[in-house]
C-alpha cells in the first residue's frame, strides 16, 4: 500500500529528478527504489502475477540498509578525504615542546605522555607517508649521458620469507646468459609481478652473474636472507600466458625427486594416480605448472606435460612391463589357481555344481526385504562369481578386454575432469564395487539391497548354461544360446564376461540401463579390468574400492564367516586367504586406484554398510569430479 503523504513526497522527488537529472546521483539508489516501489504498488493492488514477490523483495529492510551503505560509500568516493596537515609528526613534536615549557598540570602531563608514546609517533608517521603520497622509494638521479646502446635495466627487490622464491633459472643455449627459466604460478616471484620468464640476470645482491654457473647463482640465492636484489634486463617481447585453468585426474604417479629430467626437483609437484590437479600454466610444452585441487591456496609446482609423461610411461612400460601390463595378471592368476588346486584340504568334502546351485537357491529363498517381501537378489549366484574369478585365466576374455584398458592407461596420463552435480531428473550414477575376492563386496552389496530393496537393484546376468527346473528366465539369469552370447560379446554389449565349467556368464550393459531407467540405483561388482568398459557418459559409474582391514581385524571379524571356493560350499577363512586378500588388494590399488572415486575399508560389517550407504548418497546428490568427456557427449 502506498501512503498518501509518501506518494506526495515521491511525486516531488520524481519532478525534481526530471528537471535536474544530475540530482539522481545525489539522491542515490534508495530514492530510485522508492519510485519503483510506488509504481509496483499500483500493479500489486491489481494483483498482477509475480509482482507481490518483487514488491516484498524491494521492500525488505535488508535491501534498504544495503542501499544506504552503498550511498554512503558512493559519497565517500566522491569526497576523497584530504589531510588537514601533511606533517602531523612535526606538529606533534612542536606540541610536546610547548607542553614541556608550559605550567605543569595533570592533563598536560598525560597529553605529553601520550604524544611521546612510540605507537602514537608511528601512527603519525604512517599518516604523513600517506598524506605526502610518499609511496615510491627514492631512486638515485639518472646519469646525464646514457649510451645509445645501453639496455634498460630493472631492479627488483624481493623480501624472502620461509617460502621458496618460486622461479627457476637456466643458461641460454645461444647467448650463454643466465635467464629466468620460469616463474612458478602463485609463488613469491609471481606475486611480486616483477620477474618474468626470459628476463636476463645481471646481478644478484650486488654480485655480477656474468661468468657464473646457474648452480652458483642458486647458491647465492639460497644463502641470502631477508631482501634479495636482482638487477636484470627485462625480456623484450613478453608472451602473456593465457593461464587457462583446467582440472585433470592424474592417471599415473609422479615423484619429481626421482625424475632426473625435471629442471628443478624442488619445484616439482608430486602426485599419485587418482588425484585431481588444476593445471594453471601450459606455456611450456614439456613442463606444465599445476596445483592440487584439494589445496588451491598453495603455489603451483612443475609436472610433466601430457606428451612428456606419456613418453616417460612408455619408457617405463617397456623397461618394467610387469608393473602395469594387466595381461600378465592372467598368467599370475592362473598360477594362483593351480596352487589353489593343490591346497585342497582333505577334511572338506568336495561339492559338485548341483550342490552349489541348490545351496545358492536356499540362500536366495531366505532373502527378505525390509518391507517383508521375499525377493531374489540377482547377480549373487556362486557360478557367476566363480566365473568372474576364472575369467582372468581365460585367453578369450583377456584378449577382448585387456589391450584397450592397458592402452587407455598409457595413452592418457591426465584425464580432463569437470565438477558434475546430478540433477534430480537425471538417471542415477551406476555404483561399481571393486575388491579382492573374499573381502566382502557381495556381502555389502547384499546388505544394501536387503535394507533398501526399493532403491537399490543389481542387474540380472546372462548365461549360456541350461536352465534348471526351479529357475525362471530373467530372475536368476537370462538364459541365452552360445551364438546369442557371442554376438553380445562382439557388439560390446557386455560389461564383463567369462567362462566357468564350459558355460559363459556375463553382465550386459542393457540390463544395467534397465535398472537405471526404472529410477533405481544400480549396484554391481566388477573385476577392475572391467572398469574402463563401464566408464561411459551414459552410466557415469562411481567406483568404490572395498579394502580389507588389517590382518588382525580380519581374523576377529571373519571368525564365523566362510569364503566361496571352487570346491566347498562353506569353508572357514584361513591365514592364506587373508594373505591372498591383502596381496590382491595391494595389486588392485597399484594398478587401478586412478579409477577409484572412494575407498571403503570393510572392517565391522554394520559400520561399513552404513558408510557405504552414505558414500552412495553423496555420489548421487553432491558434486563430484567426472571425466569432461562424459559431459561433452551428453545430448
Ligand atoms: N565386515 C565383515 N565382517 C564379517 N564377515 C564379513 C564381512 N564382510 C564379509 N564378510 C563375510 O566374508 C565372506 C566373504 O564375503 P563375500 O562373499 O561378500 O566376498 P566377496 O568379496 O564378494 O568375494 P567372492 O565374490 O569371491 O565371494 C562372507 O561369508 C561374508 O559374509
Amino acid at each position: 500500500m502506498v501512503h498518501p503523504q509518501k506518494a506526495g513526497e515521491s511525486m516531488k522527488m520524481r519532478e525534481s529528478m526530471e528537471m535536474n537529472p544530475g540530482c539522481l546521483q545525489e539522491n542515490g539508489l534508495s530514492q530510485i527504489l522508492t519510485l519503483v516501489l510506488e509504481d509496483l504498488g499500483l500493479f500489486y493492488h491489481r494483483d498482477v502475477n509475480g509482482i507481490g514477490v518483487l514488491y516484498s523483495l524491494l521492500q525488505a529492510p535488508w535491501l534498504q540498509s544495503l542501499l544506504k551503505v552503498h550511498e554512503c560509500l558512493h559519497q565517500y568516493i566522491r569526497k576523497k578525504p584530504v589531510p588537514v596537515v601533511p606533517k602531523a609528526r612535526a606538529l606533534c613534536s612542536e606540541v610536546v615542546e610547548v607542553l614541556r615549557e608550559s605550567p605543569s598540570s595533570t592533563d598536560s602531563r598525560e597529553l605529553r605522555r601520550l604524544l611521546r608514546g612510540p605507537h602514537f609517533k608511528a601512527l603519525l608517521s604512517a599518516h604523513d607517508t600517506v598524506a605526502q603520497k610518499d609511496f615510491e622509494p627514492i631512486l638515485p638521479p639518472l646519469p646525464e649521458h646514457i649510451p645509445e646502446n645501453e639496455e634498460a635495466m630493472r631492479i627488483v627487490c624481493l623480501v624472502k620469507n620461509k617460502q621458496a622464491l618460486g622461479a627457476t633459472i637456466k643458461r641460454h643455449e645461444i647467448t650463454g646468459d643466465i635467464i629466468v627459466a620460469r616463474v612458478i604460478h602463485g609463488g613469491l616471484a609471481d606475486r611480486s609481478g616483477l620477474l618474468y620468464a626470459g628476463d636476463k640476470l645481471v646481478e644478484v645482491n650486488g654480485v655480477p652473474v656474468d661468468g657464473l654457473e646457474p648452480e652458483q647463482v642458486i647458491q647465492i640465492l639460497v644463502h641470502s636472507e631477508g631482501t634479495i636484489i636482482f638487477k636484470l634486463i627485462p625480456i623484450g617481447d613478453r608472451t602473456v600466458s593465457s593461464h587457462t585453468m583446467l582440472f585433470v585426474r592424474a592417471m599415473a604417479d609422479y615423484w619429481p625427486q626421482q625424475d632426473p629430467a625435471i629442471p628443478c626437483a624442488d619445484a616439482g609437484l608430486p602426485f599419485k594416480r587418482g588425484e585431481i590437479l588444476q593445471i594453471v600454466d601450459q606455456s611450456d610444452s614439456m613442463w606444465w605448472q599445476a596445483r592440487k585441487a584439494c589445496d588451491l591456496s598453495r603455489c603451483a609446482g612443475l609436472i610433466p606435460s601430457n606428451h612428456l609423461l606419456k613418453r616417460k610411461q612408455r619408457e617405463f612400460w617397456w623397461s618394467q612391463p610387469s608393473m602395469s601390463h594387466s595381461c600378465l595378471k592372467a598368467s599370475q592368476l592362473s598360477t594362483i589357481g593351480e596352487e589353489e588346486d593343490m591346497k585342497i584340504d582333505e577334511k572338506f568334502v568336495e561339492a559338485d555344481e548341483e550342490t552349489f546351485e541348490s545351496e545358492e537357491l536356499k540362500g536366495e529363498e531366505e532373502e527378505y526385504g525390509s518391507d517383508g517381501q521375499a525377493y531374489v537378489i540377482a547377480g549373487f549366484r556362486r557360478s557367476m562369481r566363480l566365473c568372474r574369478r576364472k575369467s582372468h585365466s581365460t585367453q578369450f576374455s583377456c584378449y577382448s578386454r585387456c589391450p584397450s584398458s592397458c592402452y587407455h592407461t598409457l595413452a592418457a596420463p591426465y584425464e580432463e575432469v569437470v565438477r558434475y552435480q546430478r540433477r534430480p531428473c537425471d538417471r542415477h550414477r551406476l555404483i561399481v564395487l571393486i575388491g579382492p575376492s573374499g573381502v566382502g563386496v557381495n556381502e555389502l552389496r547384499k546388505q544394501l539391497i536387503r535394507l533398501n530393496p526399493s532403491i537399490f537393484h543389481s542387474p540380472v546376468p546372462h548365461t549360456t548354461r541350461p536352465k534348471k527346473s526351479y529357475e525362471e528366465n530373467g530372475q536368476e539369469y537370462f538364459f541365452v544360446s552360445k551364438e546369442t552370447f557371442e554376438s553380445m560379446v562382439y557388439t560390446h554389449s557386455l560389461l564383463e564376461y567369462g567362462e566357468y565349467k564350459g558355460h559363459m556368464y556375463g553382465t550386459s550393459v542393457d540390463t544395467v540401463k534397465e535398472v537405471l531407467d526404472a529410477g533405481k540405483i544400480c549396484i554391481i561388482d566388477l573385476e577392475p579390468q572391467g572398469i574402463t568398459g563401464a566408464r561411459t557418459h551414459e552410466l557415469k559409474p562411481y567406483v568404490i574400492f572395498i579394502k580389507p582391514p588389517s590382518r588382525n581385524c580380519m581374523r576377529q571379524t571373519r571368525r564365523n564367516a566362510s569364503i566361496i571356493t571352487d570346491y566347498y560350499v562353506h569353508q572357514k577363512f584361513k591365514e592364506e586367504d587373508f594373505q591372498e586378500i591383502e596381496e590382491s588388494a595391494k595389486k588392485m590399488e597399484e594398478q587401478f586406484s586412478q579409477f577409484f572415486d572412494q575407498v571403503l575399508v570393510n572392517d565391522d560389517l554394520q559400520t561399513a554398510s552404513v558408510q557405504l550407504l552414505s558414500i552412495i548418497r553423496r555420489a548421487q546428490d553432491e558434486p563430484q569430479w567426472i571425466p569432461a568427456a562424459w559431459i561433452c557427449s551428453d545430448p
